[in-house]
């Protein structure tokens, strides 16, 4: 698989301020990549030099394709209205506005609603959208479900996952582990300037050496077994009810918190 972007040994400082100090990683094609770290490690620092918004000190970014960028939130006059946004950012980019956008994102549905009146949802999805003009090939999604509720967030998950069906890059900013799980091929954890871990969600759970615990409920009773490797484990059980001809009626597996290993990163465990 290609890569969609490049970024190696890159520095960024505001004056004396050393926000990003030598960070290389790529993002492949048609994936979904996170950028994760505390508040303040430079998450957005890194997506703005990625995205030619700011300038940078030393390295260098590479990029394939066109760029599709997500809003902040303070960046739209409070009495646009929706369509009018989207024929705005349609003509500077001197692209059409396509209607499976505005229909996929239901901006039909709110496209005479001014700017200041929309929900938090309603926005966040009127910034995909115009994120979306052009048709880019790799989208900037700054921590795209902050603030949104349970089924926002759920809505918004799946678009971005039809984005990368697509086959879309996506690389984003999150604070949100569940949606770094749930969303993300792989994550970044920024730490100190520098990365201090990347690779998936479920290395980033094995690499601390984590366990799980399965529950297995049978038609004699439940088993509770804590293990290093889940797979063995589970075929070996499995392996053994069959023998005594017991039935397997339900399996769950818990891993350990990712939560818990982002925090031991980014804080410096
Ligand atoms: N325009 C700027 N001028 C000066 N300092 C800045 C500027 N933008 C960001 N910073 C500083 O750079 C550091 C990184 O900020 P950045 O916004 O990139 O972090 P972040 O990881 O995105 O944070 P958050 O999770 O809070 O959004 C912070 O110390 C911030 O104060």
């Amino acid at each position: 698989m290609s890569n969609a972007l490049e970024i190696c040994d890159l520095y960024k400082s505001y004056g004396d301020n050393k926000v990003i100090k030598g960070i290389s990683f790529d993002v492949r094609q048609g994936e979904i990549f996170a950028l994760l770290g505390t508040n303040g490690a430079g998450k957005t620092t890194t997506l703005e030099c990625i995205e030619g918004l700011k300038s940078y000190d030393g390295g260098s970014i590479s990029r394939t394709g066109k760029i599709g960028v997500q809003l902040q939130s303070s960046s739209l006059p409070a009495n646009i209205k929706a369509h009018e946004a989207m024929r705005l950012f349609a003509k500077w980019n001197r692209a059409p506005l396509e209607d499976s956008v505005m229909k996929a994102l239901g901006i039909d549905e709110i496209k005479n609603k001014q700017y200041r009146d929309m929900s938090t949802g309603q926005k966040r999805r009127l910034h995909l959208a115009i994120a979306l003009i052009g048709n880019p090939d790799i989208i900037f999604l700054d921590e795209p479900t902050a603030g949104l509720d349970v089924e926002g967030r759920a809505r918004l998950h799946e678009q971005i996952r039809r984005l990368k069906e697509s086959g879309k890059t996506i690389i984003m900013a999150s604070h949100d582990m569940s949606e770094v799980e749930n969303l993300c091929d792989r994550i970044a954890i920024l730490k100190d300037g520098k990365i201090g871990f990347m690779g998936t969600a479920w290395e980033l759970t094995d690499k601390a050496g984590a366990s799980s615990v399965i529950q297995i409920k049978t038609s004699s009773g439940e088993e509770r077994l804590t293990t290093d490797n889940m797979v063995d484990t589970l075929l070996e059980v499995l392996h053994s009810y069959k023998k005594r001809q017991i039935t397997v009626e339900d399996i769950k597996v818990e891993r350990a918190s990712l939560e818990e290993r982002f925090i031991d990163i980014a804080r410096g465990d």
